[in-house]
């Protein structure tokens, strides 16, 4: 499995000027140019896996049931906007700083570290994340670091909880982790909203392998969706 992500990484590296492509939008802020380019899309750093599972769920979105979320360095919905301005006082905040700042999976060069696409079907609660863990995100050899692990059961079900709940905040995660993944494997970590209690979101989810055959972690979590009238800080 390391090998064919060392080759896909090599091939990446060839196809490097992809990530540019003509449709994307160009912002340039700092000293480098960011593209704001749709991270949840397949790159040539994807394994066959990633696609596989990728299609099928594009098929999914065709029947209704399910869609696609974007997913980009920086947060430019407007409920990301409200949240600085209702919820981040602004002596906390530096601008040069500020203008640095990206969403902390997406800060990765492509293939190196979180790739990723979530899927989620409001009807049934549910949001589904296909993750591509990279060479950069190693903890033991040859397995993927706990944080790394997560991070992404973070996303995943904080973008359940978010589906429901608009701007929330992680206030517990509790994460067992029953088998080590592979680095550069894919898996799927499946999010579901259990309950709601006034401001407070229970989401749980599993992380399987893509055959289902191996749980290699289950997570509960809590999420609260924040109160325009209190600050954060
Ligand atoms: C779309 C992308 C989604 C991505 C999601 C990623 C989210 C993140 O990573 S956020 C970063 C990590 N999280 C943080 O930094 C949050 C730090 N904590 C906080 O800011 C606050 O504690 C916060 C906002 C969570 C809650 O504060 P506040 O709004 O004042 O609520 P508060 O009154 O304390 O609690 C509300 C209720 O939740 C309960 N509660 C709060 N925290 C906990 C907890 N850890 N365990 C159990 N219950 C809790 C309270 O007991 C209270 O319950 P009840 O209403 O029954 O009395």
């Amino acid at each position: 499995m390391l090998r064919s992500c060392a080759a896909r990484l090599r091939t990446l590296g060839a196809s490097r000027g992809g990530a540019r492509g003509p449709g994307a939008a160009r912002r340039s802020f700092a000293s480098e140019e960011v593209v704001d380019k749709d991270c949840a899309l397949p790159n040539p750093s994807w394994s066959k896996d990633l696609r596989l599972l990728f299609d099928q769920f594009m098929k999914k979105c065709e029947e209704g049931s399910w869609k696609r979320l974007p997913s980009y360095k920086r947060s430019s919905t407007q409920n990301f906007k409200d949240f600085r301005t209702h919820y981040v006082d602004p002596k906390l905040l530096k601008e040069e700083q500020m203008s640095e700042a990206q969403l902390f999976t997406r800060s990765f060069e492509d293939g190196l570290g979180f790739e990723y696409v979530m899927f989620c079907n409001d009807a049934e609660k549910r949001v589904v994340c296909f993750f591509q863990g990279g060479p950069r995100l190693q903890g033991v050899p040859g397995f993927t670091h706990g944080g790394a692990i997560a991070s992404i059961i973070d996303a995943t079900v904080g973008t359940c909880a978010f589906r429901a709940g608009g701007v929330v905040m992680t206030a517990n995660l509790n994460i067992n982790y029953k088998r080590p993944i592979p680095l550069c494997s894919v898996v799927v970590i499946d999010g579901q909203l259990d309950r709601v209690e006034g401001r407070k979101f229970f989401v749980s989810c599993s992380v399987r392998s893509v055959s289902e055959e191996t749980l290699y972690s289950e997570a509960t979590s809590l999420f609260i969706a924040l109160d325009p009238n209190k600050k954060l800080t």
